[in-house]
């Protein structure tokens, strides 16, 4: 059984009054197998975040299924949810989405505090992880203090701490330089070889070329895959830039 299956999903967002109506996913069906490395791709108003959103159960599909371990997630109670995501999904977004009142260690134990575990336990399950993420030092010091690489670490860390069955990340790279891009990117692949399954939305081909199978999402539907297999990452990036410039063209049908 796939980690993640996808079947004939749609959104379709209508306006108030009911004038306009806007399909943003069309019809999409994918699977994720547990330990994958997966990015999403697609030109802006594709339809990634409308995905990504979705899959997170932070909006309903109009139709469809996702079922994540099994479990249909799209019609999970409202009431349920908020559980539901700390229990089985990581977030990493663009701007790392931490709380600037608290400092790093505790924006980390969040998702832990919410599920009333013991300080205790918390730490026990941070030391080693913050080991890993090379944010030790940084546990006491505010975000506001850290710069947007060590910002995006304490981030990864809240994501795992809870050791999620999918890591959900929209646009990771997209607000940090390149140096601390390469390092994230190179923690992200460390992470998913220690076995977490990772989707990532990335408008980035070099992002994208660390993962393992790239899906490319066009008018509301995966139009194309791209698996990396024996490519080198060079291979992988050039693979991807040519599927991106066949996308953009009118008749991309034909990739
Ligand atoms: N809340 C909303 N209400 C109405 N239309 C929406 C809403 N959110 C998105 N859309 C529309 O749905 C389509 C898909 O949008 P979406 O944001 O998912 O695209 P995207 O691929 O993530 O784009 P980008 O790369 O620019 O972030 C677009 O036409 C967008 O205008």
């Amino acid at each position: 059984m796939p980690l993640l299956e996808v079947k004939n999903l749609k959104k379709t967002y209508t306006s108030r009054f009911g004038m306009n109506q806007v399909h943003a996913l069309t019809n999409v069906n994918f699977t994720v197998e547990e330990g994958e490395y997966v990015a999403i791709m697609g030109e802006s108003g594709a339809g990634k975040t409308t995905l990504l959103n979705v899959l997170a159960a932070l909006d309903r599909p109009t139709s469809g299924s996702i079922l994540l371990n099994g479990q249909e997630i799209s019609t999970i109670q409202d009431s349920k949810l908020s559980a539901f995501r700390r229990r089985h999904l990581g977030f990493v977004f663009q701007d790392f989405n931490l709380l600037d009142t608290f400092n790093n260690q505790d924006n980390i134990f969040l998702p832990l505090v919410l599920s009333n575990e013991k300080y205790r336990t918390m730490k026990r399950k941070l030391d080693p992880l913050a080991q890993e993420l090379g944010i030790s030092d940084l546990m006491k010091k505010f975000p506001y203090e850290c710069s947007g690489g060590q910002k995006q670490r304490v981030a990864i860390a809240r994501a795992l701490i809870t050791k999620p069955e999918l890591i959900l990340a929209d646009e990771p790279t997209g607000a940090l330089d390149s140096r601390s891009t390469e390092e994230l990117l190179m923690l992200f692949q460390r992470i998913n070889e220690a076995g977490q399954t990772i989707l990532m939305v990335t408008h980035s081909v070099k992002a994208a070329s660390h993962a393992k199978r790239v899906l490319f999402i066009k008018d509301g539907t995966v139009f194309h895959q791209i698996y990396r297999g024996d490519k080198s990452r060079e291979g992988m990036y050039e693979a991807i830039s040519d599927t991106l410039s066949l996308l953009s063209r009118e008749d991309g049908r034909h990739v």
